[in-house]
């Protein structure tokens, strides 16, 4: 594809996320303004933050280089924070072992968010290195960042911020005991910055200790993973690269195409899919993690929906200022995997009309319409168009053209789908930039037979139970559980 039809696709696409707000059937009293759904599944074009704090010498610097040594193959930058140390007064240096480095003044919080604003912006910035010798960032050249893929920002303080903490997209804490802390840090500081043993001592009672009680710790509770261990975890460092991983193979999807939002991944969601993509597991198992997977792509999808804002009052006689769901809706499913998603959909939004559309597939393109079934009204409502699997892109092309030859708006279709491949993705986004599609995960691509990989094979026959080898699998999870 050409560079310019991306950009006008795009240019055409990133309309819709403010055109789809309807008014029809709704109080007028209750319509104040118009308010845009959340769209936070994904940042389009932004970097993938990731914040590493824990106390100092925990093992934050050992932990990011593990991190960046295992994504070798994307552009990663980490920045310190101790490059935003303040520059010290000529009496501050004089009495420097007064000096307070472990407080969160000690930094220059306005100037690592600067940069850290531009880095976001694809814009290089200049980082100074910090000289513990001689407490001065002049000491050594400055290092010019460029805008990666992957930041990371290490620091005991990084997470004391909120304005920075908001940034990030992942949080990291490195929580290791405060004896090994102290052991490490006295050799550091003796033999690495040719400190006297009784000043580091001084400065871990005086001020690095109350610090970490005080200032870090405390900022323990926003991380999303915590590692015990540092640099010895590999387990969780493994964790960790894969998340990335996947996380930066939805960004490039996503950079194209702002119509495409993968909901955001959490370890939770991968063991979800974890499950279901485990040729092993049971048909009740299946059943059970694909139902609470399809439950979220439903809960993400309805958030794209327009809102009206609307206010209640509560039972203590206060105001409460909410917003009021869109009405006008409709499901309709894709037979016969779609089916499965009725549920679900059914759950969220009480007394929905669903419909239905039988597509023929053979090959890859051989798609013919062989049923369907749609609320008369359809064109006057948003219709959420569920298939849990989005392959080729063919059988979804031809459920979204015969919506849209019954009149549905398209900007008004939310394609709803546990798993897209690639292809799938380019196919629909780019025939109709104007709608939307929710996923869990995008996959690698297609086979020579056109099925998903990994995937997950047939859902159909994994979720109905028309899977041969299911016997076999309730006998084998038997034997296991024995
Ligand atoms: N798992 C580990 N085992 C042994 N030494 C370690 C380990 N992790 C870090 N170190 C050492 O401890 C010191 C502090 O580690 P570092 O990663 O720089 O911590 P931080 O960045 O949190 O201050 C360094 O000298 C490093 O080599
Ligand atoms: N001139 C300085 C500046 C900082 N420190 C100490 O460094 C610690 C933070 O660095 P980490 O790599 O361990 O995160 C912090 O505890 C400061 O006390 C210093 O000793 N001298
Ligand atoms: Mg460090």
């Amino acid at each position: 594809m050409g560079s310019a039809a991306v950009e006008d696709m795009i240019e055409a696409s990133s309309g819709v996320h403010f055109s789809g707000f309807h008014m029809d059937g709704l109080d007028s009293r209750h319509i104040k303004k118009p308010m845009i759904s959340p769209a936070t599944e994904n940042n389009h074009n932004q970097p993938f933050l990731i914040g590493v704090a824990g106390g100092a010498a925990s093992g934050k610097t050992t932990v990011c280089d593990m991190i960046i040594q295992q994504l070798h193959d994307q552009r990663v930058v980490l920045v310190n924070q101790d490059s935003f140390y303040h520059k010290l007064t000529e009496e501050e240096l004089a009495r420097v072992h007064e000096y307070n480095f472990d407080h969160p003044d000690a930094f220059d919080t306005e100037k690592l968010l600067d940069s850290i604003d531009n880095l976001r912006h694809g814009r290089a910035v200049d980082i100074p290195k910090y000289d513990f010798k001689s407490y001065k960032h002049d000491v050594f050249p400055v290092r010019r960042v460029n805008p990666s893929d992957v930041i990371i920002l290490e620091g005991i303080l990084i997470f004391h911020d909120p304005r920075v903490r908001e940034l990030m997209n992942m949080k990291i804490f490195v929580d290791t005991d405060a004896d090994v802390r102290l052991a490490r840090r006295i050799r550091r500081d003796t033999v690495g910055k040719s400190r006297d043993i009784g000043a580091v001592l001084d400065q871990y009672s005086k001020f690095v200790k109350p610090a970490f009680d005080d200032f870090i710790l405390p900022t323990k509770k926003y991380a999303d993973i915590i590692i015990p261990r540092g640099g010895d975890n590999h387990v969780a460092i493994d964790l960790i690269v894969q998340h990335i991983r996947t996380k930066l193979g939805q960004h490039d999807l996503c950079k194209i195409y702002p119509n495409l939002y993968v909901i955001q991944s959490t370890f939770q969601i991968r063991g979800m899919h974890t499950l279901i993509r485990d040729s092993q597991t049971t048909k009740h198992d299946f059943v059970f993690y694909a139902d609470r997977l399809i439950r979220l792509v439903v809960e993400h999808g309805l958030g794209h929906l327009p809102f009206t804002e609307k206010q209640v009052i509560t039972p203590t006689g206060s105001v409460y200022t909410g917003v009021d769901f869109c009405k006008r809706l409709c499901g309709v499913s894709i037979i016969r995997s779609g089916e499965s998603m009725e549920n679900a959909l059914r759950a969220c939004c009480k007394g929905i009309k669903i419909g239905k559309i039988l597509i023929h597939r053979e090959g890859d393109n051989g798609q013919q319409l062989i049923y369907e079934k749609l609320p008369q009204d359809i064109s006057e409502r948003h219709v959420l168009l569920l298939d849990p699997i989005l392959g080729t892109g063919n059988s979804a092309v031809q459920a979204i053209s015969l919506l849209i030859k019954k009149g549905v708006p398209e900007s008004n279709i939310i394609f709803l789908n546990l798993i897209s491949a690639p292809q799938g993705v380019h196919m629909v986004c780019k025939s109709f930039p104007r709608l939307k599609i929710v996923t869990s995960e995008i996959d690698i691509g297609l086979n020579k037979d056109f099925c998903v990989i990994p995937g997950m094979g047939e859902f159909g026959d994994r979720y109905f139970g028309t899977d041969d080898d299911d016997d076999q699998k309730v006998v084998a999870s038997m034997q296991q559980s024995c």
